[in-house]
């Protein structure tokens, strides 16, 4: 990229999880970690939890063998520049883009992640549902301890790791400005979302969440399934066992999102995603960021 073309961006965000979308459809731009970083940079940069950069998924190396059934990849990088295998909100407010920028048509999608494909129904407005693939639950667990309060997690992956804790209160999970200390830490050795639960109401919960490389953010859309996945283990047979499926609301600080386990075992997550705005990188700025 020469220092005068100006690469475009846009602003999105599902359940105030926000994404900095970087349209690189031929794959050209390098991203380091340190310049991911900038670019979420909440003062020195757009700010964001993450970005989103949009590569036809045959111009991408991770996801040449998924161009056959999805056109495009969703390269998702967390707002330290780290890389994650998911990001749930992320691929709703993808679809949404893909759609904003003529490049799909309303319907049924497939997006190419680095968990594999994604199927997603996105129309004109309204929110969009994502088949998240099925959550795989493991015995072995963590105990996080905040405050004087210790509680074992159940270990949950969307393709993405994360610990679901169960708590009376929300504000039993402190600050969430640092990494909530868990053990022993080797259960997670590439580390992980913590995701802290409260009941609402029969089928309905609230949540909080530090996320790998991005902090405490208003949202997570794996966490969102992690969690309806454990709290329906918690409150009976799994949808495979009873042949029905399991429908919870997860409240988020950025909104709700509604999570279907199917009995098939799939994850179904529908909720919001929008476009806010869209704008050019200054290219000194942005020299110096990939730099
Ligand atoms: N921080 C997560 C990825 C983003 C997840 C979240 N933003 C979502 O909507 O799923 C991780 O490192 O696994």
């Amino acid at each position: 990229m020469t220092s005068t073309q100006r690469l475009a961006y846009l602003k999105g965000h599902g359940t105030e999880n926000d994404f900095v979308i970087v349209p690189d459809p031929d794959g050209r731009l390098d991203l380091p970690r340190a310049a991911v970083a900038r670019i979420c940079d909440r003062r020195a940069g757009l700010g964001g939890d993450g970005v989103l950069r949009v590569v036809r998924s045959a111009a991408h190396p991770e996801a040449q063998d998924q161009a056959d059934e999805a056109e495009w990849f969703m390269d998702y990088r967390n707002g330290d520049g780290s890389i994650a295998e998911m990001c749930g909100n992320g691929v709703r407010v993808f679809a949404r883009y893909l759609l904003h920028a003529g490049l799909v048509e309303a319907g049924d999608l497939a997006i190419a992640t680095r968990a594999g494909v994604r199927r997603v129904h996105v129309a004109k407005t309204g929110d969009v549902t994502v088949s998240m693939g099925r959550a795989e639950l493991f015995e072995e667990s963590v105990v996080v301890t905040v405050g004087g309060r210790s509680w074992p997690a159940r270990n949950v992956s969307m393709g993405n790791p994360h610990a679901v804790v169960f708590v009376e209160d929300l504000a039993h999970a402190g600050d969430l400005l640092a990494v909530p200390p868990f053990s022993p830490a080797s259960v997670y050795p590439d580390g992980v979302n913590i995701e802290f639960v409260a009941d609402r109401g029969p089928h309905h919960v609230a949540m909080r969440v530090h996320e790998r490389g991005s902090g405490e953010t208003r949202s997570c859309g794996t966490g969102a399934c992690a969690v309806a996945v454990a709290t329906a283990r918690r409150d009976g047979p799994a949808p495979a066992e009873t042949g029905t499926p399991a429908i919870y609301t997860v409240d988020v600080l950025g909104g709700s999102l509604s999570i279907t386990e199917l009995p098939d075992g799939t994850v179904e997550m529908t909720g919001p995603a929008e476009i806010v705005a869209e704008g050019t990188f200054e290219p000194a700025w942005l020299t110096a960021a990939l730099a």
